[in-house]
């Protein structure tokens, strides 16, 4: 078990600065006083209300919004059942970990809402029995910690060795249960259709599951952990990211950390929460083989950077579409996606209008990995992209304080018109990207970010601001090699030889294009292995030997 440690705080992207050095919040921690129990005597260990402290305390107020409503339905659900026949499903995962402790602090509030003195002082730790099912196949670390807390927290545990749904009939079967507590969150398999209470599904014992955690995220799971400084599994400071068995379970490639070859940087550091079950993959032997190796010979790692991902660029101007203006931000953005080895899937202009930028936000957000817009940013009538946003992913605009207090910041008094107008940002979707370089953060709602340059000089400080910045989530990925030929042979004689490589190098992108009705014919070759873009060049200037040449560039 470890702590996470004041390195890895300070870089945790949604701490402020100063919740390192919050020493009384330090001491208040039951981990802590476990480890110092030479210099606390243990009786000082709290039965929760260090967590809500914690939180209270911390100025990430979407933190504390997920927080308030978990612990209000840890709270209905103990209103709602007796005590000894609520029990809570705990495998030491993180997810559960931050149950364990909401489960804790809503427990204390729960004892202590009469207000009465004498309940404050006796609360104890909360004594919910707790059920763990142990596989041989679970990790040594898993199982280890699970045993660790429950003794930390004076948990009576009962250990399972059977599979869920038997197990959950023989639990039923022994002792009256009607209510399980679960660590489910949205994007987990098994939450489709799942609400915070959710009885059973048909075919399974009957009791209620309470997912109190079913609305946070994968970035929500780790402010928790690292506001309240509590304990978690070992395994997430080497890359796991969501831990299954020891079979199918390896750490995440994203994490991978380049410099040194083999580690991998702490799970809190995954920008993308959607790829935290990246590594939850067949792994061919033990746990040291931390990379399967596929059918195409490749192991996890090379595979994910093969992966190229996509975005799309929606410029919002009335007047390129007037033909005044000309677009010069989709081809610089195309340039340097390109260099981070993403796809680009289609460059579009639309017109100032809320509906047009919602209808082509829509289409875009669900199939590309980010989406960027140019244009309709400001205080005036044609300045619609944030309301098209807002609209594309059913939100309404809401003052945003933060964003506010950067404008005014920024324009100071000078701004006569509506100042928070300019502040109305997608309700509960957006963030706010940060940098040094930047006067004003860069908004982002979801996968969408809004890019506030004028012109391409400001688009390269922007771009490399978001590169600088993981919650831009612009991961680079294997850049493309390229190889470009060119011919004076006629399109009709080449073209079949072209369809045949297309088939048999279908990793490889084969376009062609002339330069002039009479010049030459330029074959571009870009792919992200080097030997195929090799193989296919070679195998087309040796279908028609001595006619095609290299061209260094494709222009
Ligand atoms: C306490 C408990 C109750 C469960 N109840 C159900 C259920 O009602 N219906 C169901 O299909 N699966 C149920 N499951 C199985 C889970 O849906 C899921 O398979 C399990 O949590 C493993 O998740 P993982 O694949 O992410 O590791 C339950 C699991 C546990 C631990
Ligand atoms: N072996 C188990 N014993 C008890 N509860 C379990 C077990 N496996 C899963 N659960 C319950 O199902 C929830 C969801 O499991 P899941 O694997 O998605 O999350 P986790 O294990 O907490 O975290 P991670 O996603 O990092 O593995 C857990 O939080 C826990 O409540
Ligand atoms: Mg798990």
């Amino acid at each position: 078990m470890k702590y996470p440690h004041e390195a890895s705080l300070a870089s945790h992207p949604s701490l402020p600065p100063s919740s390192n050095a919050d020493e009384s919040r330090l001491l208040s921690s039951p981990q802590l006083l476990s480890s110092q129990s030479l210099l606390l005597p243990p009786q000082v260990a709290s039965p929760g209300m260090e967590i809500d402290a914690a939180v209270q305390a911390s100025s990430d107020g979407r933190l504390r919004t997920k927080y308030d409503n978990a612990v209000y339905v840890v709270q209905r659900a103990f209103a709602l059942y007796p005590f000894e026949e609520i029990a809570f499903s705990f495998n030491g995962g993180k997810d559960s970990t931050v149950l364990l402790h909401l489960i804790r602090a809503g427990y204390y509030l729960h004892k202590t809402s009469s207000g009465d003195e004498a309940q404050i002082n006796t609360v104890q730790n909360c004594p919910l029995r707790t059920i763990y099912f142990e596989t041989p196949c679970a990790f040594p670390e898993i199982n280890s910690f699970t045993y660790e807390t429950v003794s930390t927290y004076g948990l009576p545990l009962e250990t399972i060795r059977s599979d869920f749904k038997s197990g959950l009939e023989g639990l039923l079967k022994e002792k009256s249960t009607k209510a399980i507590f679960i660590g489910t969150r949205i994007g987990d398999p098994n939450a489709v259709g799942q609400e915070q209470f959710s009885p059973s599904s048909p075919g399974w014992p009957p009791f209620m599951r309470v997912n109190p955690i079913l609305d946070w995220s994968y970035r929500d799971v780790w402010s928790f952990l690292l506001t309240c400084k509590v304990k978690y599994c070992s395994l997430y400071d080497e890359g796991y990211t969501s831990i299954g068995s020891i079979y199918d379970t390896v750490p995440n490639a994203l994490l991978s950390d380049s410099s040194t070859g083999n580690s991998f940087r702490p799970a809190y550091m995954l920008s993308d929460g959607r790829l935290e079950r990246a590594g939850r993959a067949k792994k061919t032997s033990n746990k040291t083989e931390t990379n399967s190796v596929a059918s195409n010979g490749m192991n996890n790692a090379e595979g994910e950077q093969m992966i190229s991902r996509s975005a799309s660029v929606i410029v919002v101007g009335d007047e390129i579409l007037f033909g005044t203006v000309e677009d010069k931000f989709g081809a610089a953005l195309c340039k340097k996606l390109h260099e981070i080895g993403w796809r680009v899937s289609h460059v579009t202009v639309v017109h100032n209008e809320i509906d047009s930028v919602a209808e082509e936000v829509e289409r875009c957000k669900s199939t590309d990995d980010v989406v960027f817009i140019f244009g309709g940013l400001g205080p005036l009538h044609s300045d619609v992209s944030l309301a098209g946003v807002a609209k594309a992913f059913g939100v309404h605009l809401a003052p945003d304080e933060e964003f506010e207090e950067h404008l005014s910041q920024l324009i100071g008094n000078s701004y006569i018109g509506n100042r928070n107008e300019m502040a109305l940002l997608p309700e509960g979707i957006t963030e706010l990207l940060h940098h040094k370089m930047l006067p004003l953060p860069l908004i982002k709602c979801k996968n969408v970010i809004i890019l506030s340059a004028t012109n391409v000089d400001e688009l390269d400080m922007e771009w490399n601001c978001l590169l600088d910045t993981q919650e831009s989530g612009l991961l680079r990925t294997k850049p493309f090699v390229s190889k470009h030929l060119s011919t004076l042979l006629p399109d009709v004689k080449i073209a079949p030889v072209v369809a045949k490589l297309c088939l048999e190098f279908s990793d490889v992108y084969i376009g062609s294009h002339r330069i002039s009705r009479t010049g030459p014919l330029v074959v571009s070759l870009i792919g992200k292995d080097y030997q195929r873009v090799e193989g296919a060049a070679a195998k087309l200037s040796g279908s028609f030997e001595g006619l095609f040449s290299q061209v260094d560039s494709c222009k």
